[in-house]
């Protein structure tokens, strides 16, 4: 019989320190039926990475949060990638992956290292600088550096992190953290598509790129405003809250901070620790396309199937000491990018920002260090800091 928990890991209460529900989890077995939601969930590693690869037996295109959109209207009309099974995932999703490919990649790069120089400076105007990491670092530096390398306009951009907060809420229950930011959402989202379309769409960027592929008929006209809405989507606040957690994680730890700044090989692991360490993205569904056995259990064709990253990224069978930001560990294999075929898309891009971001406060700053107790927001997906409150003294 197939073990039972009565907890829910979308309660204000677990959302906020979730290991404890974690450890939980994963000692129940390696599948367990979440009471509170009637769905299935996995929060020990090995199953969780078989699930991700295995995208024809778990599947992403009945949605990828809690909502079935084989029995419920999705909020909003489905990503072409994440919530696409091949083989309407394949063309999205090659057009995508060239877009964010190495040639962008390489062009960014000056630009983004040039950025990041400019954005630290201008805040380290003297020996000992007080900011919240959060606002000053963490959310400031994607929205200075992605909006403008997508290409959307300048105005209206204040709507992309609610949206993006609302969207990731909205893969949960719908829960208070739904319902009180759903009117809003509304126009969050109206924005959002507004910016997907070829009239407002600079020149030059992932926006034009991935229109010249529908001009190439790489994808369809109708598909290029979607592809550009999954960068909005998917963008800014993961890649805002894997910083917030390295930043998190740096301050609270002064030894991996000192080994950051004696060993530069160091620096190509600390954003991916980061996303093990915090895993931003906490959870997200798949549907089960038959009848799934897991263990002992078999779990029924048509259920949901929680995927508990956080929980695998923290599994002792998977990882030594997972609660230990620990730069000396090889972090690859973690699932806070996802795993299979619907892995991050966007990854190289997170790890592009974090290492303009980091090599500016390297060069910088000596010490890094907590200015007070950082703040929890609870959110049904990311694990998120409402503020990081830092000092930074300079060298
Ligand atoms: C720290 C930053 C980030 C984290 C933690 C993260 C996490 C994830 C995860 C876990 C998935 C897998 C979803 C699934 O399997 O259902 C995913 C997919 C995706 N991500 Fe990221 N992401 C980040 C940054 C980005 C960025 C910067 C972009 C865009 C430039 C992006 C675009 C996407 C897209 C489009 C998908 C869907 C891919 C597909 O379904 O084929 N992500 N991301
Ligand atoms: C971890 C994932 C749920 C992040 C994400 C969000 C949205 C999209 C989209 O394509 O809209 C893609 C990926």
């Amino acid at each position: 019989t197939v073990p039972v928990t009565h907890d829910d890991p979308f309660s204000v209460e677990v959302l906020t320190d979730p290991l404890p529900f974690q450890a939980a989890l994963r000692d129940a077995g390696p599948v367990v039926h979440l009471a509170a939601h009637d769905v299935y969930a996995m929060g020990r590693y090995a199953e969780v990475r078989a699930a991700l690869v295995d995208w024809q037996r778990f599947c992403s295109s009945a949605g990828v949060g809690l909502a079935n959109f084989r029995t419920e209207e999705p909020w909003r009309p489905p990503s072409l990638l994440l919530e696409a099974d091949p083989p309407r995932h394949d063309a999205p999703r090659r057009v995508l992956s060239a877009v964010l490919g190495p040639r962008a990649l390489r062009r960014l790069r000056e630009r983004w290292f040039a950025a990041a120089r400019e954005h630290v400076d201008a805040l380290l105007d003297d020996r000992v600088v007080e900011l919240d990491g959060m606002a000053a670092l963490a959310a400031a530096f994607p929205l200075r550096v992605f909006p403008d390398a997508v290409g959307i306009p300048r105005e209206g951009r204040e709507h992309l992190l609610p949206y993006g907060e609302f969207l990731f809420n909205a893969f949960g229950p719908p829960n208070a953290l739904v319902t009180h930011a759903a009117a809003a959402a509304t126009e969050h989202a109206a924005w959002v598509a507004a910016q997907c379309t070829r009239e407002v769409l600079a020149d030059e960027g992932f926006g034009a790129d991935i229109w010249a592929a529908a001009d190439r008929g790489d994808i369809t006209a109708e598909q290029a405003p979607l592809v550009v809405r999954s960068l909005l989507s998917a963008g800014i606040d993961t890649t805002v809250h894997g910083l917030g957690w390295l930043l998190h994680a740096l301050a609270t730890h002064p030894d991996q901070w000192e080994l950051l700044r004696t060993d530069e090989s160091r620096r190509r692991v600390a954003f991916d620790e980061a996303v093990r360490w915090g895993s931003p993205v906490q959870t997200f569904f798949r549907v089960a396309e038959t009848d799934v056995p897991i263990g002992d259990v078999v779990v029924p064709a048509g259920a949901k199937i929680l995927m508990y990253l956080g929980s695998a990224n923290h599994d002792p069978r998977a990882w030594d000491a997972p609660e230990r930001y620990d730069l000396r560990r090889d972090p690859s294999g973690h699932v806070g990018f996802g795993f299979g075929l619907h892995q991050c898309v966007g990854q190289h891009v997170a790890r592009l920002e974090s290492e303009a971001l980091l090599t500016a406060l390297l060069e910088r700053v000596e010490r890094i260090e907590p200015a007070g107790e950082p703040v929890r927001r609870a959110n049904n997906t990311m694990r998120e800091w409402a503020s990081v409150p830092l000092r930074l003294t300079t060298s």
